[in-house]
């Protein structure tokens, strides 16, 4: 069994604006002023604009906080760098305090009117109106400035965030304009990933500007974006002294209508690594899959009963229903019977939805280790929370005990005990039909070689994406599995280098 990893103080931890006000605050305390993050953070996007765009025209919109301060540094740099800079600020110098104060006083040229006009002729605007502070939705003058900055075309570079998107939920307060270019600092927030958060921030930089990693001891970051750093380290390669049954075996539920699904779960169980794939063909439509399926074995059973005696074969370790199972009562019963036995279980798709009706009774039944992989409109149908992403998954994850990844280009993998994982390689050419049998299928290979239910979830999903990106274009479902091995043995080669 590999032990749960701790990455706490991992660079993949996602702060929220108020978790990195936390960070900001215990950094000052332990000996870095604000004053230098600040000089530190306008510096680093200061050489990010020079780094990404020619010498050219550039306005910097400022706002009241420090998040104007940012943008102040970073007109100075950029002029004394002999870029043409104009600098609008919402609000009046007087106004500022602290930081922002100090450095808005060391711009000594005239500042330009918070007008629309200060766009004219820009060749790269600067958004350094709201970060982390941002308290409500945008209205008046910030909001048409926002809008003004949309229709002109512009590239934008945004400090810590495009101004109005909310860095906890990845929602747009009012509005934000997109931008080319986001330099954010110390680490990401939940909102750089989540949608639509993460179509408005472009490139994202994360910059360093002194903040003592050891800050995170206090604030115990629970959310993470997905990455190898998570789970690398526990990651199970085959040993030398493996042999089949210490890899696990999958049993995986076949459907009676549609057969393709849960051979794709099969075959993508026994390339993620599981020791023995085990397709439960209903008798019915035993042949079909005997003859399609090869290194996966198949075993024909008969209803509730037949089922349960498949399930009683202690070495199957991991269970995966829901790809092509079909919606119903017959659905609902291989279910129940399988989480009787407290087994690593993977439920999709049909396995959810059949459920449907009575989503209490399916948590209820969920005493061991569980991974649910809802699509939106299956997560719908049973739960019922308001939220973002992370806080619907998280809900659901805490109501059911399971392990909820709520999938789409954002996908989030949450704990029941509040962990959360957000997803962020997955390309567009995924959102095809049948990737997320072959999800479930890796999540169960990962899970019958010992990994814990948070963390096959995670490199799961991350497989899954990398092999997508690996494949490229044309991608249909069944490519996935083909392409895996070169992703594994790339990620083989990062832990060996
Ligand atoms: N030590 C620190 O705290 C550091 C902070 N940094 C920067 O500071 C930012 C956070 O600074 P602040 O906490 O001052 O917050 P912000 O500068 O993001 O915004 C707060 C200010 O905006 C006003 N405000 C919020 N929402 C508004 C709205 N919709 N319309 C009009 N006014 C609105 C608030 O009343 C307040 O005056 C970060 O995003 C980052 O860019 C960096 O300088 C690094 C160091
Ligand atoms: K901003």
């Amino acid at each position: 069994m590999i032990t749960e990893l701790k990455f706490e103080h991992s660079e993949l931890s996602l702060l929220t604006p108020t978790q990195m006000g936390d960070a900001d605050r215990a950094a000052e305390a332990a000996g870095v002023s604000g004053a230098a993050m600040m000089e530190a953070a306008g510096g680093a996007v200061a050489v990010a604009v020079g780094e990404r765009w020619q010498m050219r025209p550039v306005t910097v919109l400022c706002g009241p906080g420090n998040n104007g301060g940012d943008g102040f540094v970073v007109a100075r740099h950029l002029s004394a760098a002999g870029w043409p800079v104009k600098v609008a600020l919402l609000g009046s110098r007087e106004k500022l305090s602290g930081d922002a104060a100090r450095v808005a006083s060391m711009w000594k040229d005239e500042l330009a009117p918070f007008t629309p006009d200060s766009l004219d002729g820009a060749g790269v605007i600067v958004d350094a109106l709201f970060g982390a502070g941002l308290s409500r939705a945008l209205d008046g003058q910030a909001a048409i400035l926002v809008e003004a900055m949309k229709s002109r075309r512009v590239p934008i570079c945004a400090v810590d965030v495009p101004s109005g998107l909310d860095g906890a939920s990845g929602r747009v307060r009012g509005a934000a304009a997109p931008a080319d270019l986001t330099v954010t600092f110390f680490r990401k927030k939940p909102g750089h990933l989540l949608y639509p958060g993460r179509a408005l921030c472009g490139d994202i930089l994360v910059a360093d500007i002194g903040t003592p990693v050891s800050v995170l001891d206090a604030i115990g970051p629970n959310t993470w974006e997905n990455g190898p750093g998570l789970w690398l380290g526990g990651y199970p390669w085959p040993e030398p002294e493996s042999y089949k049954y210490k890899r696990g075996e999958v049993l995986v539920l076949g459907g009676e209508a549609i057969t393709g699904a849960s051979r794709m779960t099969a075959l993508a169980a026994s390339r993620a690594g599981a020791g023995m794939v085990t397709l439960a063909a209903p008798k019915a439509v035993w042949s079909i899959y005997a003859t399609a399926l090869t290194n996966v074995m198949v075993d024909s059973f008969e209803g509730v009963s037949g089922w349960q005696a498949l399930l009683a074969d202690k070495r199957r370790t991991v269970i995966a229903i829901g790809p092509g199972a079909g919606v119903g009562t017959l659905t609902r019963r291989y279910v129940a019977a399988a989480l009787a036995m407290k087994r690593a279980t993977v439920l999709d798709a049909d396995a959810l939805t059949s459920f449907a009706e009575a989503p209490e009774d399916l948590f209820r039944a969920i005493d061991g280790p569980c991974v649910m992989t809802p699509h939106d409109g299956e997560f719908m149908r049973l739960f019922h929370f308001e939220g973002d992403k992370l806080e619907r998954a998280r809900a659901a994850a805490r109501q059911s005990g399971a392990i909820v990844l709520l999938k789409g280009s954002d996908t989030v993998i949450a704990a029941p005990d509040g962990r959360a994982i957000i997803n962020s390689n997955a390309p567009p050419q995924l959102a095809t039909g049948g990737s997320g049998d072959v999800l479930t299928g890796f999540i169960s290979g990962l899970l019958a070689q010992g990994m814990t239910g948070f963390e096959a979830a995670a490199a799961g999903a991350w497989i899954h994406g990398a092999a997508a990106a690996e494949f490229g274009l044309g991608l249909v479902a069944e490519d996935l599995q083909g392409v895996l091995p070169r992703v594994l043995q790339k990620l083989r080669a990062q832990l060996d280098a």
